[in-house]
């Protein structure tokens, strides 16, 4: 096999990737090209031809890699070989559909290599720069991934979790869905997605205008003190919008993915953001709050107090505030005004305790544990957590809100998975009730514990019995519960 730069022509066991659509766009394209990539430095720098050269023997071949040992044929392995963990031939495929379907013209280097998955710049065929990211297949990385599909009502379908390579699909669909919303929300930038095939996504390049990605904010160079208080007022606006208006947690929050573009900040990488009924969702903001209060820290601004931006975030209403909700501005202009600066000494402490928070929602969820580690004096601190007023958040997504992520659901080609099952996402305009059966043997069973085989029927209470017992352990006891109530009350 040839395998020349990836400005050229890849071929793989089932197919062969044109880079280039037709032989005019083809001149087009070489020229506009060699003068992206000699500005395009990290192209250069992470030429993938040499990886390719040296796979080239496993994912040449079509019947499968033959061992030198004996003659036992491994297809399996041929199958799986990749390069750079990301370029299966199963990936290659993927990226072949895109590109006949005229999503791609050209793909080239690669941005970013990262532990998840490997960003590679690619132009459409408008000649539109793209970013293609591509999710590793490799299995151990996405081992602590399920919590965060796990409880996501828009994955409650998703039998998949324990295959790898499709619950890599499920995360790449999710990304693309997030970045939809996001994007048609029209309050956050962001990377617009194009389109999703398996684990390939494809969105929009953020250029710097010499070809290079615009710089992650752990990067950019800022240009004096108020430009960081700035965007640390923006990321914080942000958060709100993202919460209140596009109802999602980014869940993996930093420098490294918010991205300075044209001098406004976007935020990427969103495949593992949830809704906030997400279990787990509370947690997962109180981690973003962290992270982004700990880089500001260090570049040296006067912080909010975790807990203070937390309640902006997921309060409904904001006392006083006379501005557009939508508006990320009067956002900033709000919390300028009204959030108190952290003090270094009681401030410091405060977010200690916020930390080691168990968060609810309400005062039925509130377990012992809190409630003994926060009468003596500390009671305020808790009760001012308890999103009484969200009530919405409980609730399964907001779907007038979010019209437009439901209309176009993601792309799906029969071919994806050669037969082995469609999409494992369901696309949130299904009726709740779809996920009640699985398959055809199921919907034909009588239904109700009446019919209940035995041994089902012995197990079901077998679990149920050990899910009452756990749930003990953490119940509060009704007569302390009725005290914290009364406590409550007698604050106000
Ligand atoms: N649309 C884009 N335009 C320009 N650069 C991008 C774009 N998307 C991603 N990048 C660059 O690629 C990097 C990695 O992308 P992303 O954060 O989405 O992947 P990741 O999931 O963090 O991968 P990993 O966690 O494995 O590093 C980003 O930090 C950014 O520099
Ligand atoms: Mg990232």
């Amino acid at each position: 096999m040839q395998v020349k730069n990836f400005g050229d022509v890849m071929r793989c066991p089932t197919t062969t990737i044109q880079v280039y659509r037709g032989k005019e766009k083809r001149n087009t394209f070489r020229m506009s090209l060699d003068s992206e990539f000699n500005a395009l430095s990290i192209s250069k720098h992470q030429d993938n031809s040499h990886i390719l050269e040296k796979y080239e023997n496993k994912i040449e071949h079509g019947g499968g890699f033959i061992s030198g040992k004996g003659n036992k044929t491994y297809k399996d392995k041929s199958d799986r070989a990749t390069v750079e963990n990301v370029l299966d031939p199963r990936t290659m495929k993927f990226l072949s559909a895109l590109t006949n379907r005229g999503v791609i013209s050209e793909f080239n280097g690669c941005i970013s290599s990262g532990k998840e998955a490997n960003v590679y710049h690619a132009f459409g065929s408008e000649g539109q720069e793209l970013a293609v990211k591509i999710y590793k297949t490799s299995i151990l990385v996405f081992k602590d991934r399920e919590r965060y599909v796990d409880g996501e009502f828009r994955f409650r379908n998703s039998r998949s979790q324990h295959n790898p390579r499709k619950m890599i699909k499920v995360w790449a669909e999710k990304e693309f869905r997030n970045l939809r919303r996001i994007d048609s929300s029209g309050v956050i930038p962001t990377a617009s997605p194009v389109e999703v095939k398996s684990n390939v996504l494809v969105m929009k390049f953020l250029n710097r205008g010499d070809g290079a990605p615009s710089p992650r904010l752990k990067d950019y160079q800022y240009q004096d003190e108020l430009e960081v208080a700035h965007y640390y007022y923006k990321v914080i606006a942000y958060m709100r919008l993202l919460y209140q208006v596009c109802r999602l947690v980014h869940a993996d929050l930093s420098e490294y993915n918010i991205v300075v573009h044209q001098n406004v900040l976007h935020i990427i990488d969103v495949s593992q953001s949830v809704e906030p009924y997400h279990p787990m969702s509370l947690d997962f903001l109180r981690m973003d709050i962290k992270n982004i209060n700990a880089y500001f820290d260090k570049m040296g601004v006067a912080l909010f107090q975790e807990r203070m931006i937390f309640q902006f975030i997921i309060a409904e209403t904001l006392e006083g505030f006379q501005g557009d909700c939508r508006n990320a501005n009067d956002l900033v202009e709000y919390l300028v005004e009204h959030l108190p600066i952290k003090t270094i000494t009681e401030g410091a402490d405060e977010d200690e305790i916020f930390r080691s928070l168990h968060l609810v929602r309400n005062l039925g969820g509130l377990e012992e544990r809190d409630f003994d580690r926060f009468t003596d004096g500390k009671f305020d601190l808790l009760k001012s957590l308890i999103v009484n007023d969200n009530e919405k958040n409980l609730q399964r997504p907001q779907r007038e809100a979010l019209e437009n992520e439901e209309d176009t659901s993601v792309s799906e080609d029969e071919d994806e998975d050669e037969g082995e099952g469609k999409s494992e996402v369901n696309s949130e305009n299904e009726s709740e009730d779809t996920d009640e059966s699985d398959s055809e043997d199921e919907k034909s069973k009588p239904r109700g514990k009446k019919f209940e085989d035995k041994d089902e029927k012995k197990q079901r209470k077998n679990e149920a019995k050990e899910s009452k017992k756990e749930k003990r352990k953490t119940k509060v006891k009704k007569h302390v519960k009725k005290k914290l109530i009364k406590k409550t009350k007698s604050k106000k």
